[in-house]
């Protein structure tokens, strides 16, 4: 199977997850578009659900196929969020933010019950690291920040850079007008360790470290679709 048509089983198997009348969280990302798509197949089959886009690349997508959409604050609290990852290690724990979305995706899976991963088994990871972290920060005193998440990690042993992802020459801005360093620095030995140091920079607005928020993470391989359930979930 292809990485694409991985992505749909994936997606196509968190719709079991979905019930008639449910608030749900969505995602960003092509495995998260692949789910808008078969939601839509659903809604037009006179399914009711109200999605909460994390972008507004998704929201423009849901309103192309006709899925209806609230916003968080009309639907504080949501029944389930679905979305992808660029890594997901053995407790569940991810890297997000590939695709920019990091911010709002944590937001929204804050908010819901269950958060449930949809990916294919290229992003299972052994330990999280070899995706650069995304790292959220405020464009006011970029350098200033950029120095301070140089320092934290420095503190904590790790070596590596931190780079400003760049689009067509500029800043790649998120939708809430944030920069996003990206952060390399190889296999991340203590994920709470490391998001803690970084929470206490100012200018840090979020990273995409997503620690203990999974329920399910439903994963597409070569040999089938493979659900793991997160410890206590
Ligand atoms: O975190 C994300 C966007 O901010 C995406 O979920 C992540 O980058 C995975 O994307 P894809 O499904 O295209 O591999």
């Amino acid at each position: 199977m292809s990485s694409d048509e991985l992505k749909r089983a994936a997606a196509q198997a968190a719709l079991s997850y979905v019930s008639e009348g449910m608030k749900i969280g969505i995602g960003t990302g092509s495995t998260a578009e692949a789910f808008i798509h078969l939601l839509a197949e659903r809604v037009g089959d006179g399914f009711h659900v109200t999605g909460i886009p994390t972008s507004e690349r998704s929201a423009r997508l849901c309103i192309e196929l006709g899925v209806p959409l609230s916003s968080l604050d009309e639907s504080p609290s949501l029944d389930l969020a679905i979305d992808g990852a660029d890594e997901i290690d053995a407790s569940l724990n991810l890297i997000k933010g590939g695709g920019g979305a990091l911010l709002r995706e944590k937001i929204v899976a804050h908010a819901s019950s269950r958060f449930i991963v949809i990916a294919d088994e290229s992003k299972l990871v052994p330990a999280l690291g070899s995706f650069p972290l995304p790292i959220e920060v405020n464009p006011f005193g970029l350098e200033a920040t950029r120095g301070a998440a140089q320092r934290a990690y420095d503190s904590l042993g790790y070596s590596g850079e931190l780079r400003l992802r760049v689009r067509d020459g500029q800043p790649y801005e998120t939708d809430g007008g944030h920069f996003i360093l990206d952060a390399s620095f190889g296999h991340i030995s203590d994920p709470k360790a490391l998001s803690d140091a970084l929470h206490l920079i100012p200018g840090v607005v979020e990273h995409g470290l997503f620690i203990g928020m999974t329920t399910v993470a439903i994963v597409a391989g070569a040999d089938g679709v493979r659900t793991l359930v997160a410890a206590g979930a």
